[in-house]
């Protein structure tokens, strides 16, 4: 399903959470809407669901005006961060709402129970799951029903380091095997270049860059943006942009003194100052807090707010 936002506006009081975003969000696309808390990811989320009534704009799904349409005439279907199963209810009746009275509702359940290894887990109660489990169920109760939608907001917050890892990577397999366009609400700059073949990224409402993930980190077009992307994030110096894989240390034309050093298995990130100023740069081997150290810096940013200086 093709998913397209024209100039959509929800307010609450006098303060725009979503203003003005237009979209086009192609059919099979695994597109993550990317932002800081509170830049209006759920909110636009919950429009394309129809959880919420914009107040300007229209949704349009496979080219069909929804923007009056109800949640349930959109033939979407949502995860979300806490999972909301229903806690009185086993895994199996869990999975079974969502096909309740289709004929072959409980051959379809234990194809997706199998699919996602729960398929010991049916008996269960959710209170008796681990975090990871729950998100499983989760899941598999939004695939059930193989929605021709599937949003997906911050599904994998509440897991563990290992476990968010895998559970990603699940997610993108589920995606492309199924070719079900979806979108994933994230605010980890790191989960969303992972996961995603275009990214929006938002700032108090509004869709400040869309792009492939490599268009984003390679051409961020302005400093929210780069900065926001990528880690450790862009430090700025002198009006421009500097990654810390873009710093040379140990030869060129700059003089600094390594100020901290952070561990991060297969290298070093060294904070080294030039004076008053502080950047970030890699290194193999760790160099000692105090050291002189030469550095050169072999790529720039430059965005448009500075241009004008
Ligand atoms: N029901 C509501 N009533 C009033 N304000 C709301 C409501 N829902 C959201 N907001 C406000 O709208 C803005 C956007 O919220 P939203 O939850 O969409 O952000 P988000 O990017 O998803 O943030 P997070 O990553 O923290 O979930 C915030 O300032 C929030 O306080």
């Amino acid at each position: 399903m093709s998913v397209e936002l024209r100039s959509v506006t929800k307010r609450y009081g006098d303060y725009k959470a979503v203003n003005g975003v237009s979209l086009h969000i192609e059919k099979g696309e695994l597109f993550v809407f990317l932002g800081p808390s509170g830049s209006g990811k759920t909110t636009l989320l919950r429009l394309v669901a129809g959880l919420e009534k914009a107040d300007e704009g229209k949704i349009i799904l496979d080219g069909t005006d929804v923007t009056s349409l109800p949640p349930s005439k959109r033939n979407v279907s949502m995860v979300f961060q806490n999972y909301a199963l229903f806690p009185h209810k086993t895994v199996l009746q869990n999975l079974l709402l969502p096909v309740e009275g289709d004929r072959d509702a409980l051959s379809k359940v234990r194809d997706v129970a199998a699919k996602l290894k729960i398929d010991d887990l049916l008996d269960r109660y959710p209170s008796s799951l681990s975090g990871g489990q729950q998100q499983r169920v989760a899941l598999a109760r939004a695939l059930v029903k193989l929605p021709r939608l599937f949003l997906m907001d911050e599904p994998l917050s509440n897991l563990d380091a290992p476990l968010r890892f895998s559970a990603r990577h699940l997610i993108r397999e589920l995606q492309r095997e199924s070719g079900i366009t979806t979108i994933y609400v994230t605010h980890d700059q790191g989960e969303a270049m992972a996961i995603a073949d275009r990214i929006a990224i938002m700032n108090r409402g509004r869709i400040v860059q869309v792009g492939a993930p490599e268009e984003v980190y390679n051409e961020p077009t302005d400093q929210f943006v780069a900065s926001f992307i990528g880690y450790p994030p862009m430090v700025i110096v002198d009006s421009v942009g500097v990654r810390a894989e873009d710093v040379v240390l140990g030869q060129g034309e700059r003089n600094g003194v390594v100020k901290d050093v952070e561990f991060m298995g297969d290298r070093y990130l060294v904070y080294v100052s030039e004076g008053e100023k502080e950047i970030m740069a890699f290194s193999r081997t760790k160099p000692k807090i105090g050291d002189n150290v030469r550095f050169s810096i072999t790529k720039f940013f430059k965005f448009e707010e500075f241009r004008a200086h």
